[in-house]
Protein backbone atom coordinates (compact mmCIF):
# COMPACT_ATOMS: atom_id res chain seq x y z
CA UNK A 1 0.00 0.00 0.00
CA UNK A 2 1.16 3.41 -0.94
CA UNK A 3 1.01 6.78 1.03
CA UNK A 4 -0.21 10.06 -0.26
CA UNK A 5 1.12 12.91 -0.01
CA UNK A 6 -0.15 16.56 -1.56
CA UNK A 7 2.39 19.06 -2.04
CA UNK A 8 1.92 22.31 -2.71
CA UNK A 9 -1.17 21.56 -4.30
CA UNK A 10 -3.76 24.30 -5.73
CA UNK A 11 -6.49 24.22 -8.06
CA UNK A 12 -8.29 27.15 -9.43
CA UNK A 13 -11.37 27.13 -11.76
CA UNK A 14 -11.19 30.39 -13.42
CA UNK A 15 -11.20 32.89 -10.53
CA UNK A 16 -12.03 30.29 -8.36
CA UNK A 17 -9.34 29.17 -5.86
CA UNK A 18 -10.97 25.99 -5.16
CA UNK A 19 -7.76 24.51 -2.99
CA UNK A 20 -4.88 26.59 -2.01
CA UNK A 21 -1.45 25.28 -1.20
CA UNK A 22 -2.24 22.27 -0.14
CA UNK A 23 0.36 20.54 2.24
CA UNK A 24 -1.56 16.81 3.31
CA UNK A 25 -0.29 13.38 3.57
CA UNK A 26 -2.04 10.36 4.47
CA UNK A 27 0.65 7.46 5.67
CA UNK A 28 0.10 3.86 4.02
CA UNK A 29 -2.47 2.39 5.93
CA UNK A 30 -4.45 4.95 7.16
CA UNK A 31 -8.06 6.26 6.64
CA UNK A 32 -7.87 10.36 6.54
CA UNK A 33 -10.84 11.81 6.32
CA UNK A 34 -11.19 15.51 4.71
CA UNK A 35 -14.34 17.15 6.12
CA UNK A 36 -15.26 20.62 6.09
CA UNK A 37 -18.70 22.81 5.25
CA UNK A 38 -20.05 22.71 1.19
CA UNK A 39 -17.62 24.44 -1.17
CA UNK A 40 -14.50 23.75 1.31
CA UNK A 41 -13.08 22.07 -1.15
CA UNK A 42 -12.95 18.57 0.03
CA UNK A 43 -13.91 16.71 -3.59
CA UNK A 44 -11.80 19.01 -5.35
CA UNK A 45 -8.76 17.30 -3.38
CA UNK A 46 -10.47 14.04 -3.93
CA UNK A 47 -10.82 14.46 -7.62
CA UNK A 48 -7.50 15.33 -8.02
CA UNK A 49 -6.27 12.04 -6.40
CA UNK A 50 -8.36 9.94 -8.64
CA UNK A 51 -7.36 12.22 -11.79
CA UNK A 52 -10.90 13.49 -12.34
CA UNK A 53 -9.57 16.47 -11.82
CA UNK A 54 -5.90 18.11 -13.18
CA UNK A 55 -3.84 19.30 -10.71
CA UNK A 56 -3.27 23.37 -11.30
CA UNK A 57 0.07 23.75 -9.43
CA UNK A 58 1.64 21.32 -7.06
CA UNK A 59 2.19 17.88 -7.31
CA UNK A 60 0.64 14.73 -6.05
CA UNK A 61 2.70 11.59 -4.76
CA UNK A 62 1.48 7.88 -3.90
CA UNK A 63 4.57 6.85 -2.68
CA UNK A 64 7.68 8.61 -3.95
CA UNK A 65 5.49 8.22 -7.79
CA UNK A 66 4.48 11.54 -8.66
CA UNK A 67 0.56 11.02 -10.30
CA UNK A 68 -0.64 14.12 -11.20
CA UNK A 69 -0.08 13.83 -14.90
CA UNK A 70 -1.41 10.01 -14.53
CA UNK A 71 -4.62 9.19 -16.13
CA UNK A 72 -7.39 7.66 -13.61
CA UNK A 73 -6.75 4.06 -14.90
CA UNK A 74 -2.42 4.27 -14.29
CA UNK A 75 -3.07 5.61 -10.72
CA UNK A 76 -4.43 1.71 -9.43
CA UNK A 77 -6.92 3.52 -7.42
CA UNK A 78 -11.05 2.27 -6.49
CA UNK A 79 -13.18 5.08 -5.83
CA UNK A 80 -16.80 4.74 -3.82
CA UNK A 81 -19.18 7.04 -4.86
CA UNK A 82 -22.26 8.18 -2.41
CA UNK A 83 -24.61 7.24 -5.52
CA UNK A 84 -22.97 3.42 -5.36
CA UNK A 85 -22.21 3.94 -9.41
CA UNK A 86 -23.56 -0.06 -10.25
CA UNK A 87 -24.72 -1.22 -13.35
CA UNK A 88 -28.57 -1.86 -11.50
CA UNK A 89 -29.32 -4.62 -14.17
CA UNK A 90 -26.10 -6.49 -13.59
CA UNK A 91 -26.34 -9.33 -10.41
CA UNK A 92 -24.16 -8.75 -7.13
CA UNK A 93 -21.66 -11.15 -8.32
CA UNK A 94 -21.39 -9.00 -11.62
CA UNK A 95 -21.00 -5.90 -10.52
CA UNK A 96 -18.45 -6.86 -8.24
CA UNK A 97 -16.74 -8.86 -10.66
CA UNK A 98 -16.68 -5.93 -12.91
CA UNK A 99 -13.47 -4.08 -12.43
CA UNK A 100 -11.57 -7.65 -12.87
CA UNK A 101 -13.49 -8.50 -16.13
CA UNK A 102 -12.14 -5.10 -17.63
CA UNK A 103 -8.56 -6.26 -16.96
CA UNK A 104 -9.29 -9.57 -18.40
CA UNK A 105 -9.14 -11.82 -15.10
CA UNK A 106 -11.75 -14.43 -15.45
CA UNK A 107 -11.95 -18.07 -14.62
CA UNK A 108 -11.42 -19.43 -11.16
CA UNK A 109 -8.89 -16.51 -10.23
CA UNK A 110 -11.61 -14.12 -10.48
CA UNK A 111 -14.26 -16.74 -9.19
CA UNK A 112 -11.92 -17.28 -5.59
CA UNK A 113 -11.51 -13.69 -5.93
CA UNK A 114 -15.43 -12.69 -6.00
CA UNK A 115 -16.20 -15.41 -3.81
CA UNK A 116 -13.70 -14.43 -1.20
CA UNK A 117 -14.75 -10.47 -1.41
CA UNK A 118 -18.71 -11.52 -1.11
CA UNK A 119 -17.89 -13.81 1.98
CA UNK A 120 -15.86 -10.65 3.24
CA UNK A 121 -19.09 -8.20 3.15
CA UNK A 122 -21.30 -10.47 3.99
CA UNK A 123 -23.15 -10.73 0.23
CA UNK A 124 -23.36 -14.09 -0.27
CA UNK A 125 -26.26 -15.12 -0.24
CA UNK A 126 -27.26 -11.91 -2.08
CA UNK A 127 -24.83 -12.84 -5.61
CA UNK A 128 -27.03 -13.58 -7.69
CA UNK A 129 -29.54 -10.84 -7.16
CA UNK A 130 -29.96 -7.68 -9.15
CA UNK A 131 -28.61 -5.12 -8.17
CA UNK A 132 -31.66 -3.01 -8.57
CA UNK A 133 -34.68 -3.27 -6.02
CA UNK A 134 -31.26 -3.92 -3.28
CA UNK A 135 -31.36 -1.65 -0.37
CA UNK A 136 -29.08 1.22 -0.33
CA UNK A 137 -26.76 0.05 2.41
CA UNK A 138 -26.48 -3.13 0.38
CA UNK A 139 -25.84 -1.13 -2.51
CA UNK A 140 -23.02 0.76 -1.11
CA UNK A 141 -21.62 -2.81 0.18
CA UNK A 142 -21.45 -3.97 -3.58
CA UNK A 143 -19.88 -0.96 -4.15
CA UNK A 144 -17.38 -1.29 -1.52
CA UNK A 145 -16.83 -5.18 -2.94
CA UNK A 146 -15.89 -4.07 -6.38
CA UNK A 147 -13.61 -1.29 -4.95
CA UNK A 148 -11.83 -4.27 -2.91
CA UNK A 149 -11.90 -6.35 -5.55
CA UNK A 150 -8.68 -6.31 -7.37
CA UNK A 151 -6.43 -4.59 -3.73
CA UNK A 152 -6.10 -1.29 -5.15
CA UNK A 153 -2.90 0.71 -3.80
CA UNK A 154 -5.75 3.29 -2.75
CA UNK A 155 -9.42 3.80 -1.94
CA UNK A 156 -11.47 6.75 -2.28
CA UNK A 157 -14.81 7.17 -0.74
CA UNK A 158 -16.61 10.52 -1.45
CA UNK A 159 -19.49 10.74 1.08
CA UNK A 160 -19.97 6.92 1.17
CA UNK A 161 -23.27 7.29 3.78
CA UNK A 162 -24.70 10.45 2.66
CA UNK A 163 -27.95 8.43 1.37
CA UNK A 164 -28.20 6.05 4.17
CA UNK A 165 -30.45 5.93 7.06
CA UNK A 166 -29.29 6.36 10.48
CA UNK A 167 -29.30 2.76 11.06
CA UNK A 168 -27.62 1.94 8.00
CA UNK A 169 -24.85 4.75 8.32
CA UNK A 170 -24.01 3.62 11.79
CA UNK A 171 -23.67 -0.32 10.92
CA UNK A 172 -21.79 0.47 7.27
CA UNK A 173 -19.29 3.15 9.03
CA UNK A 174 -18.60 0.37 11.54
CA UNK A 175 -18.08 -2.45 8.19
CA UNK A 176 -15.90 0.19 6.29
CA UNK A 177 -13.36 0.51 9.24
CA UNK A 178 -13.46 -2.98 9.76
CA UNK A 179 -12.23 -3.47 6.20
CA UNK A 180 -10.08 -0.90 5.92
CA UNK A 181 -8.33 -1.96 8.88
CA UNK A 182 -8.01 -5.53 7.75
CA UNK A 183 -6.77 -4.27 4.51
CA UNK A 184 -4.85 -2.44 5.69
CA UNK A 185 -6.05 0.09 2.16
CA UNK A 186 -4.91 3.42 2.56
CA UNK A 187 -7.86 5.32 2.33
CA UNK A 188 -9.03 9.18 1.74
CA UNK A 189 -12.82 9.34 2.84
CA UNK A 190 -14.61 13.13 1.97
CA UNK A 191 -17.14 13.86 4.16
CA UNK A 192 -19.19 17.02 5.63
CA UNK A 193 -20.20 14.90 8.86
CA UNK A 194 -18.27 15.26 11.29
CA UNK A 195 -19.85 12.12 13.11
CA UNK A 196 -18.82 9.81 10.31
CA UNK A 197 -15.23 11.38 9.43
CA UNK A 198 -14.54 10.81 14.07
CA UNK A 199 -16.11 7.49 14.10
CA UNK A 200 -14.22 5.85 10.66
CA UNK A 201 -10.69 7.84 10.60
CA UNK A 202 -7.20 7.89 12.25
CA UNK A 203 -6.91 11.26 10.99
CA UNK A 204 -9.01 13.71 10.29
CA UNK A 205 -8.05 17.11 7.99
CA UNK A 206 -10.80 20.15 8.57
CA UNK A 207 -10.86 22.56 5.41
CA UNK A 208 -12.49 25.24 5.30
CA UNK A 209 -12.77 27.82 1.64
CA UNK A 210 -9.95 25.90 0.03
CA UNK A 211 -7.82 26.21 2.92
CA UNK A 212 -6.57 23.30 5.19
CA UNK A 213 -7.00 24.70 9.14
CA UNK A 214 -6.14 21.84 10.86
CA UNK A 215 -5.13 17.47 10.30
CA UNK A 216 -5.32 15.35 13.34
CA UNK A 217 -6.79 12.84 15.27
CA UNK A 218 -10.22 13.37 16.30
CA UNK A 219 -9.53 13.52 20.15
CA UNK A 220 -6.55 16.24 19.08
CA UNK A 221 -9.06 18.41 16.64
CA UNK A 222 -12.01 18.47 19.60
CA UNK A 223 -9.17 19.06 22.76
CA UNK A 224 -6.63 20.84 20.89
CA UNK A 225 -8.39 22.80 17.87
CA UNK A 226 -5.68 25.47 15.92
CA UNK A 227 -8.49 27.85 15.61
CA UNK A 228 -11.95 29.36 15.41
CA UNK A 229 -13.20 27.34 12.82
CA UNK A 230 -11.97 24.38 14.00
CA UNK A 231 -13.56 25.08 17.36
CA UNK A 232 -16.58 25.99 16.09
CA UNK A 233 -16.94 22.96 13.49
CA UNK A 234 -16.26 20.17 15.46
CA UNK A 235 -18.53 19.33 18.50
CA UNK A 236 -22.18 19.34 18.90
CA UNK A 237 -23.53 21.09 20.63
CA UNK A 238 -20.63 23.60 19.63
CA UNK A 239 -18.27 25.00 21.42
CA UNK A 240 -19.07 27.84 23.50
CA UNK A 241 -17.07 31.24 22.16
CA UNK A 242 -16.80 34.44 24.09
CA UNK A 243 -15.29 37.79 23.15
CA UNK A 244 -12.76 38.56 26.07
CA UNK A 245 -10.43 40.24 27.79
CA UNK A 246 -7.35 40.24 30.37
CA UNK A 247 -7.22 42.11 33.49
CA UNK A 248 -4.13 40.71 35.11
CA UNK A 249 -4.48 36.76 35.52
CA UNK A 250 -8.10 37.31 34.72
CA UNK A 251 -10.16 36.54 31.99
CA UNK A 252 -12.84 38.82 31.76
CA UNK A 253 -15.72 38.35 29.27
CA UNK A 254 -19.75 40.04 29.38
CA UNK A 255 -20.90 38.51 32.58
CA UNK A 256 -17.87 36.12 33.48
CA UNK A 257 -14.69 35.53 34.36
CA UNK A 258 -12.07 33.26 35.25
CA UNK A 259 -8.93 33.17 37.13
CA UNK A 260 -5.81 31.66 34.97
CA UNK A 261 -2.81 29.94 37.08
CA UNK A 262 0.48 32.13 37.32
CA UNK A 263 2.70 29.77 35.09
CA UNK A 264 -0.41 29.26 32.07
CA UNK A 265 -0.84 33.15 32.14
CA UNK A 266 2.81 34.41 31.65
CA UNK A 267 3.10 31.85 28.79
CA UNK A 268 -0.23 33.92 26.59
CA UNK A 269 0.73 37.35 25.08
CA UNK A 270 -2.04 40.97 25.87
CA UNK A 271 -4.70 41.70 23.42
CA UNK A 272 -7.94 40.98 22.70
CA UNK A 273 -8.95 37.06 22.88
CA UNK A 274 -11.74 34.92 22.37
CA UNK A 275 -12.33 31.69 24.86
CA UNK A 276 -13.42 28.49 24.29
CA UNK A 277 -15.41 26.27 26.42
CA UNK A 278 -17.13 23.21 25.59
CA UNK A 279 -20.59 22.91 27.04
CA UNK A 280 -19.58 19.72 29.07
CA UNK A 281 -17.43 21.69 31.13
CA UNK A 282 -19.49 24.54 32.29
CA UNK A 283 -20.94 23.18 35.78
CA UNK A 284 -25.00 24.53 37.05
CA UNK A 285 -24.88 25.16 40.71
CA UNK A 286 -27.28 27.01 43.04
CA UNK A 287 -27.34 30.68 42.66
CA UNK A 288 -26.49 30.84 46.05
CA UNK A 289 -23.41 29.11 45.52
CA UNK A 290 -19.70 30.80 43.83
CA UNK A 291 -18.73 30.52 40.28
CA UNK A 292 -17.52 31.97 38.05
CA UNK A 293 -20.86 33.83 36.18
CA UNK A 294 -24.48 34.41 37.03
CA UNK A 295 -27.06 33.33 35.08
CA UNK A 296 -30.71 32.27 34.08
CA UNK A 297 -31.70 29.39 32.46
CA UNK A 298 -33.65 30.68 29.16
CA UNK A 299 -34.11 27.03 27.62
CA UNK A 300 -33.74 23.22 28.52
CA UNK A 301 -33.14 20.40 25.69
CA UNK A 302 -33.18 16.93 27.08
CA UNK A 303 -31.23 14.91 24.63
CA UNK A 304 -31.82 11.45 26.66
CA UNK A 305 -28.58 10.80 28.53
CA UNK A 306 -27.77 14.78 28.57
CA UNK A 307 -29.73 17.82 29.28
CA UNK A 308 -27.98 20.84 27.42
CA UNK A 309 -28.52 24.27 28.74
CA UNK A 310 -28.88 27.94 27.29
CA UNK A 311 -28.05 30.35 29.64
CA UNK A 312 -28.29 34.14 29.51
CA UNK A 313 -25.37 35.44 31.43
CA UNK A 314 -25.80 38.86 34.12
CA UNK A 315 -29.19 37.13 36.18
CA UNK A 316 -31.34 38.55 34.25
CA UNK A 317 -29.66 42.23 33.79
CA UNK A 318 -29.22 41.48 30.20
CA UNK A 319 -25.35 42.14 30.68
CA UNK A 320 -24.37 39.46 29.12
CA UNK A 321 -24.18 36.97 26.68
CA UNK A 322 -25.04 33.24 26.70
CA UNK A 323 -23.54 30.38 27.50
CA UNK A 324 -24.54 26.79 26.67
CA UNK A 325 -24.12 23.64 29.29
CA UNK A 326 -24.25 20.35 28.91
CA UNK A 327 -25.17 18.70 31.88
CA UNK A 328 -25.38 14.69 32.42
CA UNK A 329 -29.05 13.85 32.12
CA UNK A 330 -31.59 14.10 33.23
CA UNK A 331 -31.22 16.47 35.44
CA UNK A 332 -33.49 18.78 37.79
CA UNK A 333 -32.98 22.40 36.49
CA UNK A 334 -35.67 24.01 34.22
CA UNK A 335 -36.32 27.10 32.11
CA UNK A 336 -36.38 30.19 34.23
CA UNK A 337 -34.16 29.05 37.09
CA UNK A 338 -31.52 30.66 38.27
CA UNK A 339 -27.76 29.51 38.68
CA UNK A 340 -24.57 30.11 39.23
CA UNK A 341 -21.85 28.19 36.37
CA UNK A 342 -18.64 26.79 37.23
CA UNK A 343 -16.22 27.08 33.43
CA UNK A 344 -13.40 24.22 33.98
CA UNK A 345 -10.55 26.77 33.17
CA UNK A 346 -7.95 23.97 32.96
CA UNK A 347 -10.39 23.14 29.74
CA UNK A 348 -10.84 26.74 28.68
CA UNK A 349 -8.93 27.66 25.38
CA UNK A 350 -7.69 30.92 24.60
CA UNK A 351 -7.49 32.67 20.79
CA UNK A 352 -6.12 35.40 19.42
CA UNK A 353 -9.28 37.87 18.63
CA UNK A 354 -7.50 39.01 15.12
CA UNK A 355 -5.53 36.09 14.03
CA UNK A 356 -8.46 33.55 15.30
CA UNK A 357 -5.70 30.71 15.84
CA UNK A 358 -5.57 29.23 19.40
CA UNK A 359 -3.10 30.58 21.63
CA UNK A 360 -1.88 27.25 23.17
CA UNK A 361 -1.57 25.23 20.02
CA UNK A 362 1.80 25.64 18.09
CA UNK A 363 1.35 26.29 14.40
N1 LIG B 1 -16.04 22.26 -12.16
C1 LIG B 1 -16.05 23.38 -11.45
N2 LIG B 1 -16.05 24.58 -12.05
C2 LIG B 1 -16.01 25.73 -11.36
N3 LIG B 1 -15.98 25.79 -9.99
C3 LIG B 1 -15.98 24.63 -9.34
C4 LIG B 1 -16.02 23.37 -10.01
N4 LIG B 1 -15.99 22.39 -9.07
C5 LIG B 1 -15.94 23.00 -7.88
N5 LIG B 1 -15.94 24.35 -8.02
C6 LIG B 1 -15.87 25.34 -6.95
O1 LIG B 1 -14.74 25.03 -6.15
C7 LIG B 1 -15.04 25.21 -4.76
C8 LIG B 1 -14.81 23.92 -4.01
O2 LIG B 1 -15.76 22.96 -4.44
P1 LIG B 1 -15.80 21.47 -3.90
O3 LIG B 1 -16.89 20.75 -4.66
O4 LIG B 1 -14.46 20.87 -3.91
O5 LIG B 1 -16.25 21.67 -2.41
P2 LIG B 1 -16.83 20.60 -1.41
O6 LIG B 1 -16.26 20.94 -0.11
O7 LIG B 1 -16.58 19.23 -1.89
O8 LIG B 1 -18.37 20.92 -1.39
P3 LIG B 1 -19.58 19.94 -1.64
O9 LIG B 1 -19.65 19.06 -0.46
O10 LIG B 1 -20.74 20.89 -1.75
O11 LIG B 1 -19.28 19.23 -2.92
C9 LIG B 1 -16.47 25.72 -4.70
O12 LIG B 1 -16.42 27.12 -4.63
C10 LIG B 1 -17.06 25.26 -6.01
O13 LIG B 1 -18.09 26.12 -6.41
Amino acid sequence: MSSIAFEQVFKRYGEVDAVKELNLACAAGEMLALLGPSGCGKSTTLKMAAGIESVTEGEIFFGDKPVSRLAPGERNIAMVFEDYALYPNMTVWENVGFPLKVRGVAGQPASERIGEVLQLLGLRQMADQKVRGLSGGAMQRVSIGRALVRDPEVILFDEPLSHLDADQKVQLRAEIKRLQKLRQVTSILVTHDQTEAIAMADRVAVMNHGVLQQVGAPQDLYERPANLFVANFIGEPPMNLMKAGWAGNRIVGEGWEVTLGTARRARLPDGAIVAGIRPEHVTLRPPDRAGDAKGVITYREPRGDADVFTVALGAGSGAGGTLVAEIAGPSAWRAGDRVSLGLDVDRLLVFDAVSEKNLEVAP
